[in-house]
């Protein structure tokens, strides 16, 4: 049976202006990512790879074309709307690590449990996702303690802790050695055959391999990759 993509994203398209001029950051980019699908982009910097993830997730509006994630349009949902659809069923790793000062590593990742149903004894699956990383030992300390990398790792397992439908990770592996960065393609492969989603920018190509579809970005234009 058909199921409809996680993510459909159509001919859509960015604006910005500099300097007084407008230019494209994203110029009608099509895609979709469907249950169980590994698709990776592939970029260099200021390709416009940010600009389309950011426009997917639902913060950044796009000036054309249309996003629907999870089955649901978003275009012209609210802000509140956005964020329970990003919470509940999208987990995403921006980039930068994006993680919150004041609590500890262990706190940062519940956070999304407490967010979406004030659950604040996910605990054990909090731990589980640390492991997974390879940071259950600096569970009780505030990110100041951690190294890019490490944060980098709590912002992964952070993504992971409401069990997303589909994973949107913007650079996961940058500054991550071979090893580390080899573990969290491994990670998104496993759930990718347990049927989840996952869309990867990267400009590491040691994971290509691990990719089920593989797409360029460049000057803002998506297109297969080209071997
Ligand atoms: N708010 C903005 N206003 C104007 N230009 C912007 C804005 N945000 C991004 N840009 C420009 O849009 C282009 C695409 O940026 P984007 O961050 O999407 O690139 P990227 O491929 O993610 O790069 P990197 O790998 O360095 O993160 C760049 O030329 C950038 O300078």
């Amino acid at each position: 049976m058909m199921t409809a993509p996680l993510i459909d994203v159509k001919r859509v398209g960015k604006r910005y202006e500099r300097g007084g001029r407008p230019f494209w950051a994203v110029k009608g980019a099509t895609l979709t990512v469907s249950e169980g699908e590994f698709v990776t982009l592939l970029g260099r910097s200021g390709s416009g790879k940010s600009t389309l993830l950011n426009m997917v997730v639902g913060l950044l509006a796009p000036t054309e074309g249309t996003v629907t994630l999870c089955g649901q349009a978003l275009a012209g949902m609210s802000d509140e709307a956005a964020s329970a659809l990003r919470n509940r069923a999208v987990g995403f790793v921006p980039q930068g690590a994006g993680v919150l000062s004041t609590l500890t590593v262990l706190d940062n990742v519940r956070l999304p449990a407490y967010l979406s149903a004030g659950v604040r004894e996910e605990e054990g699956r909090a731990l589980e996702l640390l492991e997974a990383v390879g940071l259950k030992e600096l569970a009780n300390q505030y990110p100041s303690a951690l190294s890019g990398g490490e944060l980098r790792r709590v912002a992964i397992a952070r993504a992971l802790m409401n069990r997303p439908k589909v994973i949107v990770a913007d650079e996961p592996t940058s500054s991550l050695d071979a090893d580390n960065a080899a573990m969290v393609v491994d990670i998104f492969k496993k759930l990718a055959r347990g049927g989840t989603g996952v869309l990867m920018v990267t400009h590491d190509t040691s994971s290509i391999e691990q990719s089920d579809r593989l797409f360029d970005m460049v000057g803002g234009v998506l297109s297969p990759h080209e071997a």
